[in-house]
């Protein structure tokens, strides 16, 4: 209950304090204010849900032969690591710390040297709401840094957000140590169309699947499998409103596109775009440099966000993550291909389904490989599902109740109450 308490205030001193930290993680990360304040919601929402399952967590008792039973003990692992990455800032730490703290844990958390400053914030919230000294931490660093804290003895558990390649050095090291890890990887989602589907929700679904964070997000469904019948009607209508994307200024109320992270990823971004065209693909609008109007503003890593027609599944744009506003449009005929072709993928964050037959829906997701589905909506994150993925998108979840399952671990106390019955 102790635990509750302190994390319901650190959830209402962030509510309190939601526009100032909402403007730190824009000018952290450059997505636009409008979407960094939604990340702070579901940040507090985050610290509220585990708070309220602090006081409940429990073993359990099972009854034995002969009046003997046993119980089980659900226990913190100790110091946990929290790696991030660059998209979610704020987010993610809370989302790691959360659970971490909630079961009796403490966290160490570095985030990414791109996005150093709002967890910070998170840090002094902590302390402010009774967090003892010491139990949340902030380590700035980049590689060397995380590899340090994977090695380091006295720590118990990882739980990273990143890349496959890096998840899996993350995995190499916890090995070594035999430490459970929660691996938050990348994606290459499916967002399937059905023609029987609200067309009018289709296309926010899309926009919502492909253009949040200037694209910079895991569970992307940049993979959009359109029927054939409704493929004009949707490919029309999707291009209309990518157009009208306000890009510019994060800070600006009315701007729904910031830059992306930095030149390097916005060049591998609109390099993907240049492959894609030399593969065969239309650019149906966007996919280079955007400037905008404001002089001050003529440098930053701004592009237009894209649309890609005649795509085929084995284009690299298809096939790799590209972690920036590209949407790759596929036709397809039937349910049985579109789901061999979505599976069709080392990934398995995310998917989505548009239909309005239910049943279908339900049929589909179940065959969909992939750790988070949605029917009918796209990247909405409720923090009471768990969320995470299959295949190389990673392993263990966040959220939801089953993430106490990661940040603990079970004992068993066997209880005799009759005599020893002893072989020798
Ligand atoms: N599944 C999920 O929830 C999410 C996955 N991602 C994935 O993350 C990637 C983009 O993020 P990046 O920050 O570029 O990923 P990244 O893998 O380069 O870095 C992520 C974090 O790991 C640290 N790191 C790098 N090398 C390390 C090492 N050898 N040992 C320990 N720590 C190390 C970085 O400093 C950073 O804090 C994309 O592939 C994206 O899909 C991003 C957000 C959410
Ligand atoms: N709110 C979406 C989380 C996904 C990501 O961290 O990329």
């Amino acid at each position: 209950m102790e635990r509750c308490r302190i994390l319901l205030e650190a959830a209402r001193i962030i509510r309190e304090r939601k526009d100032e930290i909402a403007t730190m993680e824009t000018i952290n990360n450059g997505k636009s204010i409008f979407e960094a304040r939604w990340d702070i919601d579901t940040s507090w929402q985050c610290l509220e849900y585990y708070a309220g399952l602090a006081g409940s967590m429990a073993g359990e008792y099972i009854q034995l032969p002969g009046g003997s039973f046993g119980y089980t003990r659900r226990e913190p692992l100790g110091v946990c690591v929290g790696i991030g990455a660059w998209n979610y800032p704020f987010q993610i730490a809370c989302w790691k710390s959360a659970p971490a703290l909630a079961c009796g844990n403490a966290m160490v958390f570095k985030p990414s040297p791109f996005t150093p400053a709002s967890v910070l914030l998170l840090a002094e919230i902590y302390t402010e709401a009774g967090v003892p000294p010491g139990l949340f931490n902030v380590v700035q660093g980049g590689a060397a840094t995380g590899q340090l804290l994977c090695q380091h003895p006295d720590v118990a558990k990882v739980s990273f957000t990143g890349s496959v390649p890096t998840g899996m050095k993350i995995m190499e090291m916890a090995a070594k140590g035999i430490k459970p890890v929660t691996l938050e990887l990348g994606g290459k989602s499916p967002l399937i169309i059905f023609s029987d589907c609200d067309l009018e929700n289709v296309v926010k679904g899309a926009m919502m699947a492909n253009f949040l964070t200037q694209g910079e997000v895991c569970c992307n469904g940049t993979r959009v499998f359109v029927q054939r019948e409704i493929l004009d009607e949707f490919t029309r209508e999707v291009v209309k409103r990518t157009q009208k994307i306000k890009i510019g200024d994060p800070l600006l109320e009315d701007t729904r596109m910031g830059p992306l992270i930095n030149r390097p990823h916005l060049e591998r971004v609109l390099g993907f775009v240049k492959l894609a065209k030399e593969q065969g693909a239309k650019v149906l609008c966007g996919g280079d440099i955007h400037v905008p109007e404001d002089p001050k503003l003529k440098d930053g890593y701004y592009m237009r966000p894209c649309v890609l027609t005649n795509c085929r599944d084995d284009m690299t744009c298809v096939k790799e993550e590209i972690f920036g506003p590209v949407m790759s449009i596929l036709p397809f005929d039937t349910e049985a291909e579109v789901l061999e072709r979505a599976n069709d993928t080392s990934f398995g964050l995310a998917a989505g389904v548009f239909t309005r037959d239910i049943q279908r829906a339900h049929r589909v997701v179940a065959k969909l490989q992939a750790g988070m589905c949605f029917i009918n909506n796209y990247n909405v994150s409720p923090v009471e599902l768990p969320f995470g993925g299959y295949k190389k998108s990673g392993f263990g979840r966040e959220n939801g109740r089953v993430a106490i399952e990661y940040y603990s671990q079970l004992k068993t106390v066997c209880v005799e109450m009759g005599d020893v019955e002893s072989v020798f």
